[in-house]
């Protein structure tokens, strides 16, 4: 109840404009009743005017040549096509203010769902396949507005439409109405079936569609290693498994659609049968005019969708407060990396960046094990540290934890001197520049990827970023040059230009901080002492930390840390922790032995 109320809230903001398109819906169908009372007044006037002068008029092409009746005829002619125009642009104002306020709240709903996505821990997105959140941000929240647009609109028309046209019919005459509204309940009971039915299969042939969108773009992404292994037959028949699935559900769909409209009709024609009938016979009896059957047909016909809107719309809104559950429950999620109560907040321009670990223990939202054990590291303002170790020791976990994409589970973080926690969250990220492990660029150009970094950064800004990350002479190779579009519509650029570009996007900052996880992998030596070579100068007085699992890179580390199990095992310079012979000097050791293996 309580997230049916927090839905309704949305009405709030356009309270007024809804409140107008209820009262168009009404005058639309208020003016719709005037169309059979009018065809029965024709009726009956010409009809009455043949008996008055029934001696006069041999046929009823005479009665309606004479001029009476041409005033007749022309008289409630000219009064039909006004009344049709009234209601056709009352129903036009209609839709331009119910369906356009549903598309607005739409609007709303999706920015407040995809704000809230961008806020959310990362904890949440490990829980959810990409797959589901997509889904919140899309089809549920189109499936919400159905009920603030047609769900809305089908239920005052029902209720309006049906109060007037019932009302109309029981002034004529109550038997016959109930007669013509015998079959209706029908109606709406199989309308309701249906569209339960239709609904159920459309959401099962929808993620039959995904299936098949995601198997095709699996193959497409994998393409060169499905083409190295010669399994494009075993490709090929699994996406026509999932294809000839989704065609016999379709198929089956279509069946139901089918046969939905020919047995609206056939209820609405026995409708109509019993009006003639029933009608007919009270024709004979004197109790009602000829005029009043034709009236009473329109009235039924008008009362068709109405009717089957009633069984629709009760499907459509239970299909959209089972959506807006999900989103509820998306909005209602703890945001829990915030910023507290007056947290602090500091100009990039006074960032020392002095960075301390104290006591930091951290465990995965679900895990049992410590991926950082009991955390001490003290990193000076403006110094170059390195972190290695084996796979899985908790090098990326150890710095995520600096910009608060994870808070520790225990123990606190300190930039110059102050918790992390204490800092605004915005000021603390805007100060760190950082390149994550699996480089992402934007299908975009690349002076946008590079740019990312920093919202107004000039030209001149982007290229000596480039220059800085050695990736400009690449980049002014390409034919567009900065405007070379990355990714899925533009051009592939190798797994080291990738690096290179997520390199030159972190130190366009201008950060206090530059974290580097294993950035430098997919770039050959030459270029990464090319590329350190600039860093040093570039990040002279910046704090960095860099992971890398390759001894060339962290070798001039003012400090290297040697991580195990979530711990720091050793620390000191490259010559300091070779002369210890501990795990740092085993990995060296290695290292030199492949070089020179690789040499031979
Ligand atoms: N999202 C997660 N949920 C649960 N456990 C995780 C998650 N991410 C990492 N881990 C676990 O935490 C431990 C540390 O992982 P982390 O990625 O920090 O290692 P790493 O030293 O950076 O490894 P690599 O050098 O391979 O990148 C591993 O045991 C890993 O399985």
């Amino acid at each position: 109840m309580d997230s049916f109320k927090k839905l309704n809230r949305y009405l709030k903001k356009y309270k007024w404009i809804l409140l107008l398109g209820a009262l168009f819906l009404t005058g639309s169908n208020f003016f719709l009743i005037w169309i059979p009372v009018l065809i029965r007044r024709t009726m009956d006037r010409i009809e009455q005017l043949g008996a008055e002068r029934a001696g006069e008029f041999d046929s009823m092409m005479n009665i309606l040549f004479s001029s009476e009746a041409g005033e007749i005829l022309a008289y409630n002619s000219l009064l039909l096509v006004g009344t049709v125009l009234l209601y056709g642009i009352l129903l036009f104002a209609t839709r331009q203010t119910l369906i356009v306020s549903s598309r607005k709240i739409e609007f709303d709903i999706r920015n407040r769902v995809m704000d809230k996505l961008l806020v959310l821990p990362q904890r949440y997105f490990a829980a959810n396949s990409s797959g589901e959140i997509y889904t919140r941000s899309t089809e549920d929240v189109a499936r919400v507005r159905e009920y603030f647009g047609p769900v809305l609109m089908y239920t005052i028309n029902t209720f309006t439409r049906a109060g007037f046209i019932i009302g109309m019919m029981i002034i004529v005459n109550p038997t016959l109405t109930f007669w013509a509204l015998l079959p209706l309940p029908f109606l709406s009971a199989f309308a309701y079936w249906v569209s339960g039915y239709i609904n159920k299969y459309q959401v099962i042939i929808q993620e039959q569609y995904s299936r098949i969108a995601g198997k095709a773009n699996e193959a497409f992404s994998s393409i060169r290693l499905i083409k190295a292994y010669n399994r494009q037959a075993y490709e090929q028949q699994k996406f026509e498994k999932e294809s000839d699935d989704y065609r016999v559900k379709k198929l089956r769909l279509d069946l139901v659609e089918s046969l939905f409209h020919p047995t609206l009709n056939l209820l609405i024609g026995l409708s109509v049968v019993i009006v003639v009938w029933k009608g007919g016979m009270m024709v004979i009896d004197d109790a009602i005019t000829i005029g009043n059957i034709a009236e009473f047909v329109i009235y039924v016909a008008y009362l068709t969708w109405p009717v089957a809107a009633l069984g629709y719309t009760v499907n459509t809104l239970q299909k959209s407060l089972a959506s807006w559950e999900r989103i509820n429950n998306l909005l209602s999620e703890p945001i829990e990396i915030r910023d507290k109560e007056g947290s602090f907040a500091k100009p990039l321009s006074e960032i020392k960046g002095e960075i301390e670990f104290r006591n930091v223990s951290f465990k995965y939202p679900g895990s049992d094990e410590y991926a950082i054990k009991d955390l001490n590291m003290k990193i000076t303002a403006g110094s170059n540290v390195a972190i290695v170790g084996r796979t899985g020791a908790g090098k990326t976990t150890l710095v995520n934890l600096i910009p608060r994409l994870f808070d520790p589970t225990e123990g606190e973080i300190r930039i110059d001197g102050v918790n992390i926690k204490e800092w605004r969250l915005r000021n603390l990220r805007k100060v760190i520049g950082y390149v994550p492990q699996e480089t992402f660029l934007f299908s975009t150009t690349v002076k946008e990827n590079i740019a990312f970094g920093a919202e107004d950064a000039s030209m001149k800004q982007i290229e000596e970023a480039a220059d800085s990350a050695q990736v400009l002479q690449n980049i002014l190779d390409f034919e567009k040059k900065f405007e070379t579009l990355v990714g899925e519509r533009g051009i592939t650029l190798s797994g080291g230009q990738k690096q290179r570009t997520a390199i030159a996007r972190a130190i366009i900052k201008k950060p206090g901080i530059v974290i580097f996880d294993d950035s430098l992998s997919a770039v050959d030596t030459k270029t990464e002492d090319a590329i350190l070579e600039h860093l040093r100068v570039e990040l002279a007085h910046v704090t960095t930390v860099m992971i890398s699992h390759r001894i060339s890179t962290v070798k001039n580390a003012d400090t290297i840390f040697y991580i195990q199990n979530g711990s720091i095992i050793e620390s000191g310079t490259h010559d300091e922790l070779i002369e210890v012979e501990g795990r740092y000097s085993d990995m060296y050791r290695k290292q030199l032995l492949e070089q020179e293996l690789a040499q031979i």
